[in-house]
């Protein structure tokens, strides 16, 4: 009798490389960002990656940075972790206590939807933006709120 495969990967890699592959969707030129719930049974709730709203064209939106707020990017995106709640398709009750895997650290508007939605831990691949005031806001609602966040062990890599 074969004997089973010990070393697979854990189930932080197996969501984390999810959300690497979503961000692999985002057009964004700077910075790709995947998002992906799992609830406490190890399920997949969600998937997401930043993109802007649904248009009529693919050029209808900017990709670019912009002093003119009309012409910047940041207007329009609709971050990973905001695609990933909207594209949730069951009851926010399932997502109580749930874990999001992120490749890059939430923004703090994104830490306030994460909180309402019930999500209860935050599990990131990179912190690239860490110390800036919008990442201090971001842990001092996560932190005010009981959600707990931990930068994610990838020993298998990603490839
Ligand atoms: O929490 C986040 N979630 C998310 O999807 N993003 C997206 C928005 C933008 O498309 C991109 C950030 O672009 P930039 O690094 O060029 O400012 O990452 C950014 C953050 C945090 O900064
Ligand atoms: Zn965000």
């Amino acid at each position: 009798m074969a004997e089973q495969r010990s070393d697979v990967i854990s189930w932080d890699e197996f969501f984390m490389r999810v959300a690497f592959a979503a961000k692999l969707r985002s057009k964004d030129p700077n910075t790709q960002v995947g998002a992906c719930i799992a609830d406490t049974d190890h399920r997949i709730l969600s998937v997401g990656y930043n993109g802007t709203p649904h248009a009529i064209t693919d050029e209808a939106f900017p990709w670019g940075d912009s002093d003119d707020p009309l012409n910047d990017k940041h207007s329009y995106v609709i971050h990973a972790e905001a695609n990933a709640i909207l594209n949730f398709r069951g009851s926010l009750k399932d997502m109580q206590g749930a874990t999001v895997y992120v490749t890059l650290f939430p923004c703090h508007e994104c830490a306030k939807l994460l909180v309402q939605a019930g999500v209860g831990e935050v599990v990131y691949l990179d912190d690239k933006y860490a110390g800036t005031m919008d990442n201090l806001i971001s842990k001092r609602t996560l932190d005010s709120c009981g959600v707990t966040y931990r930068k994610v062990q990838m020993p298998h890599g990603l490839s």
